[in-house]
């Protein structure tokens, strides 16, 4: 019998690649989704098709025991955050009470349905699997490159220490009531599908506008910054073998090649024959309150235990971005609306 998986945060890039990744291996796949007329499932619809929806909210924890009840799930793939580091400054208890509350509630619906008592510590573990995207912006300022399982947290925006916080409470959950939990501290993954507001995506929007001479310039904000870029499609991939471990446990998954976002400037402008120095300005106004200047991942056991590795490189991944751009601005000149909103992120 297929295996049947509850995704949350489908409408986003990771929630769409793990979809697709969960249908090609035979499962039943459900997205958790408010609400029936949104436009953003209506998209994801059409994109993948073969899968189910189940309205809930991470904000409600009545709608994630009816929507765990409902499904039935063999695994729980929690990937509903909002995930851009800059609006949790903005909005810091909203990000609060999705990113680090909300994990909670999940795990809370969970346990309720597979009838685990709070004091069944040592009994069997839950049947339903639960799988938590943490990140790698809980190591902020690190203590130690590269960063691995055991390298310790210095979250530096609202964002890192609700992920800090949803991370910790899976753990408690493992060890207190013989759940089946773990946590991918996933480093940067990008892909044509991410955000417009991420610097990678940013860059290659602009790049595909100023190829074909619908702007001229492109602001970004700490060049110097020092990132881990992997593929999303290869990521997926980590995250669903996590869960098919015989024992629970937490993974770090990055590629461990370090970048700096003029490298990516670069790339990506010269893949279209343009300098990228003729096409930056820098806007103080992007450049964090507190920044995390550097990260590199160490996934030896993510490799060893899980045998992962990434297939896409940095450049590749850069190339993938821009082609793909390139390709839809060609098509859809209302693309270009896209950008402009990006000037502010
Ligand atoms: C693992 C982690 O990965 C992501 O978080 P992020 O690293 O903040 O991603 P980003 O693409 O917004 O920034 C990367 C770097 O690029 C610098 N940067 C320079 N100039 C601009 C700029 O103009 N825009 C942006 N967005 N960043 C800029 C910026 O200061 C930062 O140092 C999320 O998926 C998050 O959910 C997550 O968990």
């Amino acid at each position: 019998m297929s295996k049947r998986a509850l995704i949350t945060g489908i409408t986003g890039q990771d929630g769409s690649y793990l979809a697709e990744h969960l249908l090609s291996q035979g499962y039943r796949v459900w997205g958790l989704c408010r609400g029936q007329a949104n436009p953003r499932r209506d998209r994801i619809a059409e994109l993948i098709p073969g899968l189910s929806f189940v309205d809930g909210d991470l904000m409600d924890q009545g709608s994630l025991v009816s929507a765990v009840d409902l499904v039935q799930p063999d695994e729980v793939y929690n990937l509903g955050a909002v995930s851009f580091v800059p609006m949790s400054w903005q909005q810091p208890e909203l990000v609060t009470e999705v990113n680090g509350t909300g994990v909670l509630r999940m795990l809370e619906a969970i346990r309720m349905v597979s009838g685990l008592s709070k004091s069944s510590g040592g009994g069997p573990r839950g049947q339903i699997r639960f799988y938590q995207a943490s990140s790698s912006e809980m190591f902020g300022q690190v203590a130690e490159s590269p960063q691995s399982e055991t390298t310790r947290f210095h979250p530096r925006s609202p964002y890192g220490v609700a992920k800090t916080f949803g991370h910790y409470i899976t753990r408690n959950y493992r060890e207190s009531f013989g759940m089946y939990g773990v946590s991918g501290i996933l480093f940067n993954h990008e892909s044509p599908r991410r955000g417009a507001e991420f610097v990678t995506r940013k860059i290659t929007l602009a790049v595909a506008q100023i190829k074909l001479g619908l702007m001229d310039k492109v602001s970004l904000g700490n060049l110097d910054a020092e990132r881990d870029w992997g593929f999303a499609g290869d990521y997926v991939r980590a995250m669903h073998l996590m869960l098919q471990q015989e024992e629970p446990g937490d993974y770090v998954v990055g590629t461990g090649r370090m970048h700096t976002v003029r490298d990516a400037a670069r790339i990506a402008f010269e893949h279209v024959g343009l300098d990228w120095r003729d096409h930056v300005v820098i806007d103080p106004g992007l450049v964090r309150p507190a920044e995390v200047e550097t990260l590199c991942a160490d996934s030896t056991n993510a490799r060893k235990e899980l045998g992962w590795e990434p297939e896409v490189d940095f450049e590749q991944l850069m190339c993938m971005m821009v082609e793909s751009d390139l390709r839809q601005a060609s098509r859809d000149r209302d693309y270009s609306r896209l950008v402009a909103a990006t000037g502010s992120w």
